[in-house]
Parts: C-alpha cells; structure tokens; sequence
C-alpha cells in the first residue's frame, strides 16, 4: 500500500477514534491512555509482541471491555459504554468460533437470523458471502469436515454477512500453516478492497503486517510505540523497539558530535542525516542490512559514503538474498544484506570486506 493512498483517507473521516483510553486490570495497566483515530476504509493492522495490549485494545473497541479511562468514537457516536451488538462492529477470531453442530449455510446465516431478516433475504446473503469467500456448495457442510483455512472463510463470510461497517479480525490465520496463511491474506486484502470497509487486523507477524496494512499501529507494553504507514516504519523507525521489531537492523552506540556527525563508542566518525540533535546526546545509528555495499576490501569508499573494514565470520543463504554477518577489528558486528546469486564467490567466511552506506540511508535514534 502506498502512502498516497493513506493520504487519500481523509482524517477527518475517522470510522473509530479513541480519547485516553486506557485499562487497567486491578493494579495492571494493559494499555496506557491512548489516542487513535481510524480512517474510514483503511486497513489498520494492531502488530506487537505478545502481551503490548492489542488484544484488549480490540476489546475496547469491540465493546467486550469497558476502559478504565477515556472515550471510544464510532464515527461520531459515544460508544465508550455500548453493549457489543448495538457497535455493529463484525469479528473474526483465530479459533474460527463457528457452532459445530450447524452447517456452514446455518453458521453464516445466524448473524441474520438474529436480526429477523426474511428467508429469501438470508438465502441471498448467505450465498453472496460464501460466494465472496469461495466456498460455493459448501452449505450443508459441518465445520468439522472441513479444513482449517476452509473453516475460516466461513467466519470471514459469517462476518461479513450482515455488512458491518467495521470488520474487525483476530489472529485470524494463526492456526494456519505459513503457505496457506500467505494465499489467504492476499484474500482478505481483496475481501478488504472489495467491500471498501474499514478493516482493523490482529497480528504479531510484521511480515504479514508489512503486507497487508495501509497503515501499522506497532504496539509495545500497553502503548503505541509508532503508527504510520509500513514503509514509515520500516525506513523511519521513531525508536529502538520499531527499528528492532520491524525488518533486521544494525544499531551503533555513540553519541552526536556535530550537526550531522555521529562518533562510535567503539570509535569511528560517521556522517548521519542532519536532525535536531543536541551535540554530546547519546543515540544510536541504525542502518538496514541490505543498505551495507560489500566489496573488495582495496577499493576505496565513494565519496560522501561511510565505511567499514572487517572480515566475514558467517553467511546464510534465505533464498533470494544471503545475510553475511561481518566483525571490525573491534569486536563490532554487523550485517549485510546482498542479493543471492549462484556459485558468488568472495562470500565466504574469513574474507575481508569493506562496507560502505550512504548517510541518507541510516537513521540516528535517540531512544
Ligand atoms: N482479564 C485480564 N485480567 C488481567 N490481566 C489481563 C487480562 N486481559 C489481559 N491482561 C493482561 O494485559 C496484557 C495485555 O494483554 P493482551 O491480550 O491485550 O496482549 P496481546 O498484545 O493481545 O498479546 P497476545 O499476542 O499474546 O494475544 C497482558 O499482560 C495480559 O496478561
């Protein structure tokens, strides 16, 4: 998703806006006052480690959970204290949560019946939204016969059913293994363009975070550590956690020298992106992987790019690129990222190397 496409979800058409919300379990805080708003139409994925509070975040907006503090929009609707069905808010759950003893065609059918929506009108639907999640034919199915990426179609289509005007998904492929889970988040990303509703995605997967969202909440210990777009967070981490949490990083301590100098701990003066740094401030300087140029270690550096010498102490081959891990002559390590290619020779361990990056492509983080 790009950001162009982000900017074209305007803000002031939040589909759910969070005021200090908070939640507090006796005397745990499972998420700290928060604000967020979530645009209308957008794919919003919550990503964290296990425990950082998207679960209860969710909650909070399902109307499973009442926070401790603050108020939760649904457009422009107060729904702080709601009960879970007036929120109109559809969910998928990763242990799929069909009843067992129903068909398939009962299973997604229940959400109108509930309703009292008309026979026809239900037979309609149902059809449409097995339709939608591929699983024509399947009605008079038990969830039991089926697999488990079949079994979560019928939750998706279940959710769906009824248009919601915000579908929310729980750890929706974790049960499934990673072909299947990669085939079907291609599927709820077109579900999601589609239907144009406003999606918002669990998951503790940054890969499939990466590639499905419009935009990533990236939650850490009961707070937001970062919200942007996947491409903001991958080359724009605010802090050590996003930088570490999204994609490989290698990190060097030192301090701010200058506008736009960096000194290493371990020694070594480095040009960095100018910010408004106070000089003397402790930081660390990030740079991705695939952003270190290895090459001959007689060559010199272009100009204007930084360096390192070292020597090669390990290389792995992950199909399309070959992470190398590279040790200076201090003891420091890092690792480069090179595209794979067959039979490349002068990647082998003992090899001295220089790498060198462009300053634009390295980010000093303060925290
Ligand atoms: N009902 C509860 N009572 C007490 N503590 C709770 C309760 N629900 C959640 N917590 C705690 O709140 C914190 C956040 O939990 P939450 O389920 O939101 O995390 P999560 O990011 O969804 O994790 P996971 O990926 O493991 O599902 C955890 O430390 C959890 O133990």
């Amino acid at each position: 998703m790009t950001r162009d496409r982000v900017n074209q979800l305007q803000d002031d058409e939040a589909a759910i806006t969070l005021e200090n919300v908070s939640m507090n379990f006796g005397t745990f805080t499972a998420l700290r006052p928060t604000d967020l708003k979530v645009k209308s139409g957008e794919f919003l994925t919550l990503l964290g480690p296990s425990g950082s509070g998207k679960s209860t975040l969710l909650n909070l907006i399902a109307g499973s959970l009442a926070p401790t503090t603050g108020r939760i929009l649904l457009g422009g609707r107060d729904i702080t204290f709601a009960p879970p069905r007036e929120r109109g808010i559809g969910m998928v759950f990763q242990n799929y949560a069909l009843m067992p003893h129903m068909s398939v065609f009962e299973n997604v059918a229940y959400p109108l019946r509930i309703r009292r929506e008309p026979k026809d009108v239900i037979g309609k639907k149902v059809h449409d939204a097995l339709a939608r999640v591929g699983l024509e034919g399947f009605d008079e199915r038990k969830p039991k016969q089926m697999s488990g990426g079949q079994q979560q179609r019928v939750g998706i289509a279940r959710c769906i059913v009824y248009s919601p005007s915000i579908i929310m998904m729980d750890e929706p492929l974790g049960a499934l293994d990673k072909n299947l889970r990669e085939q079907m988040q291609d599927e709820i990303k077109r579900l999601h363009t589609d239907l144009g509703t406003t999606f918002i995605y669990v998951t503790h997967d940054q890969e499939e975070a990466l590639n499905m969202s419009d935009r990533i909440c990236l939650m850490n210990v009961g707070g937001i550590s970062q919200l942007g777009t996947p491409d903001e967070l991958y080359f724009e981490p605010r802090n050590r956690f996003v930088a570490e949490f999204i994609g490989e990083s290698n990190l060097i301590s030192g301090r701010i020298t200058g506008r736009d100098r960096f000194l290493a701990n371990i020694g070594g003066e480095y040009a960095v992106p100018s910010r408004e740094i106070a000089v003397g401030q402790e930081c660390r300087l990030m740079i991705r992987p695939e952003r270190l140029m290895m090459s001959s270690p007689e060559n010199e550096p272009a100009a204007g790019r930084n360096s390192l010498r070292g020597r090669i102490i390990d290389t792995s081959f992950i199909g399309g690129m070959t992470r190398i891990q590279v040790e200076m002559a201090d003891g420091m390590v890092v690792t480069s990222k090179a595209i794979s290619e067959h039979g490349r020779a002068g990647v082998q361990a003992g090899t001295e190397v220089l790498l060198e990056w462009d300053p634009v492509n390295s980010v000093v983080l303060t925290d």
